[in-house]
């Protein structure tokens, strides 16, 4: 029996894939796997029963994967399962914020008891006058899952749309519209833009990589749109564009102390994600990813290591190695199988940034001695006996 600990709201139908022979078990001392979506677990002692940690959505900065990877832990995360969900709240918010649907909808609920409520409005309308967003400039910043949805949407809405994305992959270039306009440089990017959505993840490049400068080269009176991370735009530069009137309005998925206090901004609960499609689909998607690793050893979309298929072992067993991406690990590796006398049916070995997969199957078992001596190579994280 294989057990999962489950950290966070994982909707029950997203749960329907987890096969026979696994349980969900309340602590994650002696569990194989975590399944989870937004809490922080920097803090967490990961026991070393766990084995892999799957992340049901896209950002994993609440994860000490770099860590973990040195730990033996495979990290996986669900590429592109919620981008249309986010996609359709920023196009939603994107057309509120060109028109004040809230300041209206203010104006009404507080008239409810006014007879001549009907009559006042036609009167009071011109208060509400907005802009469309046709013509208008976007710049969309990070053209992965989300943000290329988010391009092509607003291409379809008639805009001009530039985007930037210094690591865009071919995949995401593939699905992008033509006429999305590729900008090399951000604050070319921001120069004219009458709206800014942010959509890249949070790591070292892209905490506060909307700041003043960036918010100073916006038409005056844009709009601005955080469905990424809380500290991409930096709150300081923030309020102070809104205070001036540089930034007409800012929509944030973030409600920290600070936004929840800025004028002229619209927090919602980090519910870009939040629908029942998304929520199922990223749940499936990690519990694929979780069983298909426990089960077989392969790796799908890790963010600490590379991506690795030997499909279901046909021989008697099947081992994995986690290691360091160091030169004569594979060395290493084969002169402890061959001084075993190990007949080696199919081995892989794949690296990604500082961790490196190796794979095999055996005809035989592999004596705990063997695996020991496998175990204790220089750089060795951890050794599966998967089968
Ligand atoms: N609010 C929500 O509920 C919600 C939902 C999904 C994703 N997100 C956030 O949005 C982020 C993006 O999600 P995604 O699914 O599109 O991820 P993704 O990995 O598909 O896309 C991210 C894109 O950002 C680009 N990028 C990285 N660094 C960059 C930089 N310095 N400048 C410009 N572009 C850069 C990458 O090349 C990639 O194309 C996630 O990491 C997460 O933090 C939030
Ligand atoms: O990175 C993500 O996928 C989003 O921030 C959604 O997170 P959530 O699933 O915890 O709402």
């Amino acid at each position: 029996m294989r057990t999962i600990k489950i950290i966070d709201d994982i909707v029950k139908d997203g749960l329907s894939t987890i096969a026979e022979g696994y349980e969900i078990v309340p602590d994650a001392e002696g569990a194989d796997a975590i399944l989870m979506r937004s809490t922080d677990i920097h803090g967490m002692e990961v026991p070393d029963s766990v084995r892999c940690i799957a992340r049901a959505g896209a950002g994993v900065n609440n994860i000490p994967h770099e860590r973990l990877a040195e730990q033996g832990v495979v990290v996986f995360n669900t590429p592109g399962a919620n981008s249309n969900a986010v996609k359709e709240l920023v196009v939603g918010l994107l057309l509120m914020g060109s028109r004040d649907v809230l300041g209206g909808m203010r104006w009404c609920r507080e008239h409810e008891d006014d007879p001549d409520a009907y009559a006042e409005a036609e009167a009071s309308k011109k208060a509400f006058v907005g802009r469309e967003v046709a013509d208008r400039r976007i710049g969309v910043v990070g053209l992965g899952a989300v943000g290329s949805k988010v391009a092509n949407a607003c291409v379809d809405l008639g805009m001009e749309v530039c985007g930037y994305d210094p690591y865009l992959s071919v995949d995401h270039a593939w699905q992008l519209s033509r006429d999305v306009t590729p900008v090399e440089d951000l604050d070319e990017l921001c120069r004219g833009c009458d709206y800014l959505t942010v959509h890249v993840p949070r790591k070292e490049d892209t905490v506060g990589m909307i700041g003043a400068a960036q918010l100073s080269l916006l038409n005056p009176g844009a709009v601005v749109l955080n469905y990424a991370r809380e500290d991409v735009v930096d709150e300081d530069a923030m309020e102070a564009a809104l205070a001036s009137g540089q930034v007409q309005r800012f929509f944030t998925d973030f409600a920290t102390p600070r936004s929840l206090h800025m004028p002229h901004t619209y927090v919602t609960p980090h519910t870009g994600a939040g629908t029942v499609e998304a929520e199922a689909s990223c749940a499936r998607m990690a519990v694929d990813e979780l069983v298909d690793y426990l089960d077989n050893g392969n790796i799908t979309n890790s963010v600490n290591y590379p991506t690795c298929h030997m499909g279901v072992c046909r021989g008697a067993s099947r081992v994995a190695c986690l290691h360091a991406n160091v030169p004569n690990m594979i060395g290493q590796i084969t002169a402890v199988l061959a001084d075993a006398s190990a007949n080696v049916q199919r081995m892989t070995n794949e690296n990604a940034g500082r961790a490196a997969y190796t794979m095999f199957d055996t005809d035989e078992h592999l004596e705990p001695a063997i695996i020991e001596r496998l175990s204790s190579i220089p750089n060795m994280w951890r050794v599966r006996v998967i089968k």
